[in-house]
């Protein structure tokens, strides 16, 4: 059963010491230092370099997350929606509330989606986008919001180009191509909605006890891929490895992080596991990512592409439309995966890393 507590939205900038419903018990944030790690780090991959298929396959395999330069995101845009994030969240409080999140979508401000699977709150307030921002950011901005708006389409029409592209990608690395998949083919086939993606702005306000607190919590995304935005150099991402434990995904000039998402790890049949990541805050730098979370189109099922299904290999989940997965995520969050599987994988079966390519 899910812990829940109640919701208040806190005043960050105005509290002094950490609230008991914000302290968290036995956090492990201290993780060796950056040069300890460095044989150990989340690998970082040109996306012009030769091999960028066959480095973003082995990325994915063994970490499900990795970081890519020139990716064709202009800095000026990256700066850009930056300034408007930090201008959003810049707001008293009172008129962020006016764009708060309603219980019937997922758009607007409020606390993150999974806090009421943990019996603490997270030190972190996020601004959803998903469809068109107007509505909110008119009540955000009554006299000016164009600039706000044009930002985000534009951001969002850039990431879905690179979000695609590093799908194909991914998938190419598994030699899957666009014949592959009917709702990914080319564009006279019968869903010609394209994508869908959510956009998130997530703060985490300078925190006194940042020990204790919890930016967000560890979760995997919902997505195909998510791409993530660490701006102004500022570090918080942290994504587990089995063998490894904690790592840090230390902020690269001009690198965006790219993470697996459990619709990946379904359409690959298990063979690109989707990331468990988390964010730390710290006591005087206010952090603000932005994250593009990719999926697909609305109407598309998923279900493990055939090719990656066989006699050793057999199908481990089933078909799943994105929407039905959030709502399964909603309700079972980390078991969510799990309730959408159709065998066991430890089973006799082989599992998808035991005889890698
Ligand atoms: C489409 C979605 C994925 C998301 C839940 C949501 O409905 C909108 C926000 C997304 C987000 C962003 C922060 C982390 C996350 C786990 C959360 O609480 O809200 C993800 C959700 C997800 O990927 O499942
Ligand atoms: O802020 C971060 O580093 C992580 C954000 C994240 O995991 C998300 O938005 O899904
Ligand atoms: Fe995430």
């Amino acid at each position: 059963m899910p812990a829940r507590v109640a919701h208040k939205y806190l005043d960050f900038g105005l509290v002094e010491e950490l609230p008991d419903s914000y302290a968290w018990k036995a956090l492990d944030h201290d993780l060796p230092s950056e040069e300890a790690h460095k044989p150990n780090s989340v690998p970082i991959i040109d996306l012009d370099h030769n091999n960028a298929i066959e480095l973003i396959g082995s990325a994915c395999k063994t970490w499900g997350v990795f970081q890519v330069v020139n990716h064709n995101i202009s800095k000026n845009l990256l700066d850009d929606i930056e300034y408007e994030g930090r201008k959003l969240f810049s707001l008293p409080m009172h008129q962020k509330l006016k764009a708060a999140r309603s219980p019937d979508g997922p758009s607007g401000y409020g606390v993150p989606s999974i806090s009421s699977f943990f019996p603490k709150l997270m030190w972190h307030e996020g601004f959803t986008i998903s469809g068109s921002p107007l509505a909110h950011a008119r009540q955000l901005w009554p006299e000016d919001h164009t600039r706000f708006c044009q930002t985000i389409q534009e951001y969002e029409k850039e990431m879905n180009k690179l979000a695609e592209r590093i799908m194909w990608l991914i998938l190419g690395s598994l030699n899957i191509n666009k014949e592959d998949i009917t709702w990914a083919g080319s564009k006279d086939d019968q869903f010609q909605e394209g994508s869908s993606a959510v956009l998130q702005l997530n703060s985490y306000p300078a925190c006194p006890d940042p020990d204790r607190a919890m930016g967000l919590a560890a979760h995997t995304d919902s997505t195909i891929v998510t791409i993530l935005h660490q701006t102004n150099n500022t570090s918080g991402l942290q994504v587990y490895r089995e063998d490894y434990g904690w790592t840090r995904v230390p902020p690269q000039n001009g690198a965006l992080v790219v993470n697996v998402g459990d619709l990946l790890h379904i359409l690959t049949n298990g063979w690109c596991p989707s990331v468990l990541h988390r964010a730390v805050v710290h006591r005087t730098q206010h952090r603000l990512s932005i994250a593009y979370l990719y999926g697909p189109p609305s109407s598309a099922r998923i279900s493990p592409i055939p090719k990656l299904v066989d006699k050793f290999h057999p199908q481990l989940y089933r078909a799943i439309t994105w929407g039905e997965y959030l709502g399964i995520k909603a309700k079972h969050f980390d078991k969510a995966l799990r309730s959408v599987l159709v065998s066991d994988p430890t089973s006799e079966s082989l599992g998808p890393n035991d005889d890698n390519c």
